[in-house]
Formats: C-alpha cells, sequence, structure tokens
C-alpha cells in the first residue's frame, strides 16, 4: 500500500479520532501530540482523557513529542487548531520529502492574513501536495466507529481517490473532489453560523427562527463561497450544506453549545475560560467579515455574530438588527453577490 504509514500532527480530539480510524483502515499511525502528557498517555494507557474521554484507542497508534519524525510518514493528516497551524508545519518543513500528501483537517481561517489553511501550507510546506479533508464529522462519533461521510480534496483526482481508499472504511466514507477551496469554505463558514444558531436557541428564539438563521445563513456561504472561487456543487455537498445542517443543529458542536452560553447571557470570556477544547468560529468570524468586504459579499448573519464577539453590539441588538432588514425576494441568483 502506497499510503502505509499515516502521520496525524495534533492530538486534540480531531486527531486522536482520525489516527483510530486510520488503524480502522490498516494503516500504521504516528501521532504527534502538543502536550508531553498527551503523548506519554496515549504510549502508556491507551487513551486520551482530556480531548477525547472514555475512548480506548488502537495498540497500534504511536505518539511522539517530536514535530521532526513526522516527515518519515507517507501522508499527514494536520490537525492542529487553524491558529496554530503554520508554526507547527514550519517546524515540520524542513525535513518532509518532496510530493508528500499533506491533509488540511481543521476548519478556518488565519486570523491576521485572512489565509486559507491550504495557502498556509503552501508557505510553510512547499514540497507537499496539499488537500483538504472535511464535512459533517463529530469526533467523539468517528473515535466510535459510528458511520460518517466526508470530501476528500486534492487537485489530482487520481491521487483524490487512492487517498480516500487508504483512508476511508466501511463506517468511515471518503468522497473525492479537486475542489480544494471550495471545501475549506464550507468548514471554516459553518462554524461562525453555529455560533448563530446556538444563540437562537439560547435565547428560546424557537424552532422556527432556528431553521431561518440555518437557511440564511447557508444563503451567506453560498454567496462567499462562489465569490471566493468554490463550485457550487462543493457548498451544497458533505464539506458546505452537510456540516453546515450537523453543526447548527447539535449542542455536540462546541461552535453551537458556545453560541447557546451566549444567547443564554454568559460572557465570551467566561465560556472560553472554561474550555480547553477549540471553537474555531470564534477566531474565524473576523476573516470571514474581512474576505466577505474584500469580496464585495454581504454577509450579515456573520457580520453580527462578529459583532457580539468582539462585544462592539449586544446580542439584542443583533437580533434587532437582522429583524429589521429590509424584505427582499427569495430565491436569489448565485452570482449575485448583495444579500
Ligand atoms: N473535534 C471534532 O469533532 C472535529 C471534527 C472535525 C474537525 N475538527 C477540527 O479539527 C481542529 C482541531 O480540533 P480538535 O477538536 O482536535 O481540538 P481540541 O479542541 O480537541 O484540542 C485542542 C488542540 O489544540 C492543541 N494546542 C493547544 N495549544 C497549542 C499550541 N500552542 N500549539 C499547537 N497545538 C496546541 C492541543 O494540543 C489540542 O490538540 C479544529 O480546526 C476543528 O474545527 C474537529
Ligand atoms: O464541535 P465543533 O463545533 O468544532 O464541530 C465539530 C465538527 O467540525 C463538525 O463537523
Amino acid at each position: 500500500m502506497a499510503y502505509q504509514k499515516i502521520g496525524v500532527v495534533g492530538g486534540g480530539a480531531w486527531g486522536t479520532a482520525l489516527a483510530q480510524s486510520a488503524r480502522r483502515a490498516g494503516r500504521d499511525v504516528l501521532l504527534w501530540a502538543y502536550e508531553l502528557e498527551t503523548v506519554e498517555e496515549i504510549n502508556e494507557h491507551r487513551t486520551n482523557r482530556v480531548y477525547l474521554p472514555s475512548v480506548t484507542l488502537d495498540r497500534g497508534i504511536r505518539a511522539t513529542a517530536k514535530t521532526a519524525e513526522m516527515a518519515t510518514c507517507d501522508l499527514l493528516l494536520m490537525t492542529v487548531p487553524t491558529q496554530f497551524t503554520r508554526a507547527i508545519s514550519a517546524e515540520i518543513g524542513p525535513y518532509l520529502k518532496e510530493g508528500t500528501p499533506v491533509l488540511a483537517c481543521a476548519k478556518g481561517f488565519e486570523q491576521e492574513t485572512q489565509l486559507f489553511l491550504t495557502d498556509v501550507l503552501a508557505h510553510t510546506l512547499p514540497s507537499a501536495i496539499l488537500g483538504v479533508l472535511s464535512g459533517p464529522s463529530f469526533a467523539a462519533e468517528v473515535a466510535r466507529n459510528l458511520p460518517t461521510a466526508l470530501t476528500l480534496a486534492v487537485e489530482d483526482e487520481a491521487l483524490g481517490r487512492e487517498l480516500a481508499e487508504a483512508l476511508g472504511h466501511r463506517n468511515f466514507r471518503l468522497y473525492w473532489t479537486d475542489d480544494v477551496r471550495g471545501v475549506q469554505i464550507g468548514g471554516a463558514v459553518k462554524n461562525v453560523l453555529a455560533i448563530a444558531a446556538g444563540i437562537v436557541v439560547g435565547r428560546a428564539l424557537g424552532d422556527s427562527a432556528h431553521a431561518a438563521v440555518t437557511t440564511r445563513g447557508f444563503a451567506e456561504l453560498r454567496r462567499f463561497g462562489v465569490a471566493l472561487g468554490g463550485q457550487p456543487e462543493t457548498l451544497t455537498g458533505l464539506s458546505g450544506l452537510g456540516d453546515l445542517m450537523l453543526t447548527c443543529s447539535s449542542t455536540k458542536s462546541r461552535n453551537m453549545s458556545l453560541g447557546k452560553a451566549l444567547g443564554k447571557g454568559r460572557t465570551l470570556e467566561d465560556v472560553l475560560g472554561t474550555r480547553r477544547s477549540v471553537s474555531e468560529g470564534v477566531y474565524t468570524a473576523g476573516a470571514v467579515v474581512e474576505l466577505a468586504r474584500k469580496h464585495e459579499v454581504e454577509m450579515p448573519i456573520c457580520a453580527a455574530v462578529h459583532e457580539v464577539l468582539s462585544e462592539r453590539m449586544s446580542i439584542d441588538a443583533a437580533i434587532e438588527s437582522l429583524l429589521s432588514r429590509p424584505a427582499r425576494a427569495e430565491p436569489e441568483p448565485l452570482a449575485r453577490s448583495a444579500g
């Protein structure tokens, strides 16, 4: 098998679940974790209690604290949260073999630069073949081997099929595409929209309001995605609409539950202070709003979330701003960016 040794970069919930899944696919797995205690716990006890509790890990998963060792792998899955991806991948870059496939598995845009993750990785891992793995998937469910379907994107479709075959198995179905940008757009924007959906739930605005914010949120995601070069079919696929549906509808989502807590009146600082896990929408909202401004795409829900997270607007004022927008026609043509 060409891609026998899989390197998982990141020992959070997602990296640990992907490591477990890769073992089910029959691959050898080396996992890099940031915290030395996570490395030791995985190697000695086969658990990762902080990030993925209640899961016994396969004996074939070996953990390491040395980033350079990851360059010995045939394929890398980058799972560290988006804002740490540049620093960690830069440590691996000098050692990586020419042409090693590297899949971005985190979701979001780099806060400072508004870059897509594959654009960040193009700087730090110039010798890699870059792609994306994204879609509706809770780590705890993947770790339990519950059926899940995701999208794997690389420009070369033949390689996409090979990688999907190397990582996929009965309960981890991978669909491939060449739309590397489109797949990243869904994963990044849905987290911001899930915060909005959570606020609706926390404020007890009702199921109809929840459906409205999810659907109008999807209209924003689609407009933004097309303006930034994604294919419309990708935006309605697993990595777009699919992940939006999952994340907006379940309190298992960190982003949705964070929005719910805000809606109930807790402060952002208070919610983040009680979590070690990442809620990517908090860090990506500003980049989405800035990219939308540059590309002249109107995204009122994402903008309202950003205002609330930045504490420039109260939740009540944000709700009022959305409800008082002028009525307009539906559906809207895809090419149009205003909305
Ligand atoms: N958890 C899921 O269900 C899931 C599913 C699909 C995609 N993702 C995406 O995967 C990415 C990682 O999420 P997660 O759930 O694995 O994370 P997590 O919330 O479980 O853990 C946080 C991670 O951040 C790491 N970390 C903390 N400080 C760091 C630093 N300074 N440098 C490097 N790493 C540091 C920790 O070691 C840990 O691995 C996110 O972009 C998330 O959106 C998560
Ligand atoms: O818990 P969340 O909100 O980070 O969502 C996890 C995954 O991205 C769902 O596909």
